[in-house]
């Protein structure tokens, strides 16, 4: 080789060197612009230059580096326009992107004014440009100006390695963006997370510091018995029972008693999501995944991996819904709503319903091989009127309970009330009796619960039965439609307000409509 040649590649490659150095060392993109430019007029003699960032998709392009020392640099209409994203689905980009060598272009081919304004080309120039590469990845686009394109064709090799050597910075910085965008992304989830955790505790602290659960009687002992036996293993539990029965309460001791203790049980209440947005309050959804969809969520499931998940009136879900939760149960597995991915969860079913589901799945409303899979262990809880027992000791504790928060001193109740609280038919059950006392100790004149305000029976049809004997003869529709038209002939058919029938019953009023809907019972029905 003549000496004339490897003093010149030996120059070119100690060039090449510090300017990778240097550029390496770098970490500010104006700064990173200079020596850009410095090294390019340089080596190439060129006169302008800007780089833009390719988007993934190769749709737009993000201006990166350029001459700041340009006038035009400074003024507010450049910056605004330098935000901006450049299209690239002109002729001009498409046959950049195309070629593997630098492409010669008519000066009035940029179509871009933010790149207009920063080469500022004259007449005697050449407009070139050429892509970026890192190994055969594309990473940006470069576009510039020099009197000759010849020199770029002759020292193609100076060319090329000063490309590739932008490239290795321009995807560093990328790299460097993505990781700090998913550290950003991880930290809003792990907030999000703490904030959910934080709800969620202090919703079970409220229900915790009052939900002890009272109760002798011998059916309840063999309720407490199958908890015993179940709660220490992962198995599902199939709490069945009529509303009111305490099912939420139980589902919680079967946690409280379960190596997952220390985690919080989630609870998801089937019936009162729209069914709409059921599917992601339980398996979670990603961003854009739907309108409304403007952040990531968790589901209910995901949140209660390592613990417990208590499907609360599980009976009301959806068909198309059980298919998915079904899956979940099988797979261990979930997909977020719009995720590509799937995500291992390992969570406890306990799973809840006053519904018979016997019945539900001849009707075709509840999928056979969900029930199976969730009848692994069922708990049947006692209506209240079957453990008649437990009235006196339930009743003293919710005088006790209500009297301080009514800033009452109640200190009991008086034989008659107890007597007729005893032959009372309790179709809400403990819920309805608690709401009783509540209402008692409101209406209490002395420090003893004499009166209890119980529903007033005026038609024959919905008489309130004697004994044990006349409730086992009628569903529990029957039971609920007796009631339900007693508070409202109490409350003189009044549904909505305080101390109506909604308010009596502890439900929302949109609920007892519906319910009335569905027994049949029309507002003509009460007097
Ligand atoms: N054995 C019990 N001792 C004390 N309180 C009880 C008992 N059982 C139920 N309760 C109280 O009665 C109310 C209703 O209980 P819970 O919500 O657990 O019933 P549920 O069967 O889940 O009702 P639903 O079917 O309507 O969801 C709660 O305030 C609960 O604390």
């Amino acid at each position: 080789m003549a000496l004339q040649q490897v003093n010149k590649l030996l120059s070119f490659k100690s060039t090449m060197l510090s300017f990778g150095i240097e550029l390496r060392m770098t970490k500010d993109k104006r700064a990173l612009s200079r020596i850009i430019k410095k090294q390019i007029a340089e080596l190439l003699e060129v006169k302008g230059f800007a780089i833009l960032l390719i988007s993934a998709d190769q749709a737009t392009g993000e201006l990166f580096f350029y001459d700041h020392e340009q006038p035009v640099t400074v003024t507010a209409a450049f910056a605004e326009m330098a935000e901006r994203p450049v299209p690239l689905n002109s002729d001009f980009y498409n046959e950049i992107l195309k070629s593997s060598a630098p492409v010669r272009f008519p000066n009035d081919s940029l179509n871009s004014n933010v790149l207009e304004q920063l080469l500022s080309l004259a007449a005697e120039d050449v407009l070139v440009g050429t892509t970026i590469k890192l190994g055969d990845k594309i990473a940006g686009i470069m576009v510039m100006n020099c009197s000759d394109m010849r020199i770029i064709s002759r020292d193609r090799q100076i060319f090329d390695s000063f490309c590739s050597q932008i490239g290795i910075v321009i995807t560093n910085i990328q790299a460097h963006k993505d990781l700090e965008a998913q550290l950003k992304e991880t930290e809003k989830y792990r907030q999000q997370l703490e904030v959910e955790k934080k709800y969620l505790a202090e919703e079970i602290n409220i229900l915790h510091n009052t939900s002890e659960i009272i109760g002798e009687s011998s059916s309840l002992k063999g309720v407490y018995h199958l908890v015993s036996q179940v709660a220490k293993s992962s198995s599902t539990v199939l709490i069945l029972g009529e509303t009111g029965t305490g099912k939420e309460l139980f589902a919680r001791a079967i946690h409280n008693n379960s190596p997952r203790k220390d985690k919080v049980m989630i609870k998801v209440n089937c019936a009162a999501i729209p069914a709409n947005l059921i599917e992601s309050e339980l398996f979670g959804h990603e961003k854009g995944s739907f309108t409304g969809a403007t952040e990531r969520r968790l589901g209910k499931f995901e949140l209660a991996s390592g613990s417990t998940l208590f499907l609360d009136e599980v009976g009301e879900m959806p068909l198309d819904l059980q298919v998915k939760l079904l899956r979940a149960l099988q797979e261990k597995e979930i997909e977020r709503v719009g995720g590509r991915t799937t995500i291992g969860v390992d969570v406890r079913i306990v799973a809840a319903t006053n519904r018979n589901l016997e019945e539900e799945m001849a009707a075709g409303r509840f999928r056979r091989d969900l029930y199976y899979r969730l009848n692994i262990f069922p708990i049947d809880l006692p209506p209240l009127r079957q453990r008649r027992d437990d009235i006196e000791m339930l009743v003293k504790h919710f005088i006790e309970k209500y009297s301080k928060r009514c800033g009452k001193q109640i200190t009991g109740i008086g034989p008659k009330a107890l007597e007729d609280l005893k032959r009372y038919g309790w179709p809400g059950n403990i819920r309805e009796l608690e709401h009783m006392i509540e209402r008692s100790i409101l209406l209490a004149s002395d420090n003893t619960i004499r009166h209890i305000p119980l529903p007033v029976v005026k038609d024959d049809s919905v008489n309130i039965p004697d004994e044990e004997a006349q409730f086992a003869l009628k569903t529990i529709d029957e039971n609920e439609r007796e009631h339900i038209l007693n508070v409202l002939n109490y409350c003189a058919g009044r549904i909505a307000g305080k101390g109506n029938a909604a308010d009596i019953l502890g439900v929302p009023p949109t609920t007892l409509n519906s319910k009335m809907k569905r027994l049949g019972i029309r507002r003509g029905h009460t007097s």
